[in-house]
């Protein structure tokens, strides 16, 4: 099954747009997981277990395993997901851009080692840098448009012949790069106003939706903004906010990773149309 035909069951069988950011931070995670050899993958698995019935979607940050030496749990994580919760896909957030050569072992990476349904990636190289990465039609390529921080601006704002550049990433990405229909973008939630301007350029095409939670994204706006006319169409993403959700009485980090995942996939869809 390829990526785009694995996301739309995905939303239908959990009825949620909500993708579950895994971006272990040794400082953050519990005392008692913090000094064993496989902490991360042991964090990461208990909340892939607490969540896999409220996401469309899981999404390993690859810094933070990189920053650890932590590839091989990386490694780890991501086949439990596929063992484990084979219908929900798993998005390596790599953002990755090189030349033609590196992105083809870039593109490996992301797919042979860690098996990922699909990869984050950045455009600014151009189409022949992300040749490698389309190459592999079955998998889906997550291209940077308007990212949710606020220093995107200084060059995704850049007046190019009346239009600014995120909006060319867009148009570029909908009529040329698409071509095996396995493209999606990155848009910030911080944006909603931008994300209803690149809903109105892609179609249905889905969109991964970071800056809700930690980052203080709307989610009113951002469903209104960015959900297609069946009230699909993002993965709206959260890692901070839930993996690292703050215990009430007689929880464990876990538990607490589902109530909130719970609450943001409950706010997510009463915004919903259908
Ligand atoms: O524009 C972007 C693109 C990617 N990200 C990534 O999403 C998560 C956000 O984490 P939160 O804790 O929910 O803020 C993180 O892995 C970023 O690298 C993004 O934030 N913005």
């Amino acid at each position: 099954m390829n990526f785009i035909t694995k996301l739309s069951a995905a939303w239908t069988a959990n009825n949620s747009l909500l993708c579950v950011g895994l971006d272990p931070d040794l400082a953050k995670l519990p005392a008692e997981l913090r000094d064993l050899p496989d902490g991360i993958t042991t964090f990461c698995t208990r909340i892939i277990d607490a969540t896999a019935d409220l996401a469309c979607a899981f999404k390993p940050q690859i810094a933070y395993f990189g920053a650890l030496g932590a590839e091989k749990q990386l490694e780890d994580i991501c086949r439990y997901v596929r063992e484990n919760y084979p219908h929900i896909p798993l998005i390596l957030d790599a953002k990755r851009g090189d030349i033609g050569a590196t992105a083809t072992q870039y593109a490996r990476e992301a797919f042979e080692r860690y098996g990922a349904d699909a990869v984050t990636v950045n455009p600014y190289m151009g189409e022949d840098s992300l040749d490698p990465y389309l190459a592999w039609a079955d998998r889906g390529v997550i291209i940077l448009c308007r990212t949710s921080n606020p220093g995107g601006s200084d060059l995704q704002f850049l007046d190019t012949d009346g239009v600014p550049l995120y909006q060319r990433v867009a148009r570029l990405v909908a009529d040329k790069w698409n071509k095996n229909g396995q493209c999606a973008l990155v848009v910030g939630a911080t944006f909603p106003e931008e994300l209803a301007q690149v809903r109105a350029i892609v179609g249905d095409m889905p969109l991964l939706v970071p800056g809700i939670g930690a980052q203080g994204g709307d989610i009113a706006a951002t469903v209104g903004a960015g959900q297609t006319a069946n009230g699909m169409g993002m993965m709206i993403s959260s890692s901070r906010a839930i993996i690292y959700a703050t215990p009430q009485a007689g929880e464990d980090f876990a538990d607490a990773a589902r109530r909130v995942a719970i609450e943001t996939r409950d706010a997510i869809n009463a915004h919903r149309s259908v």
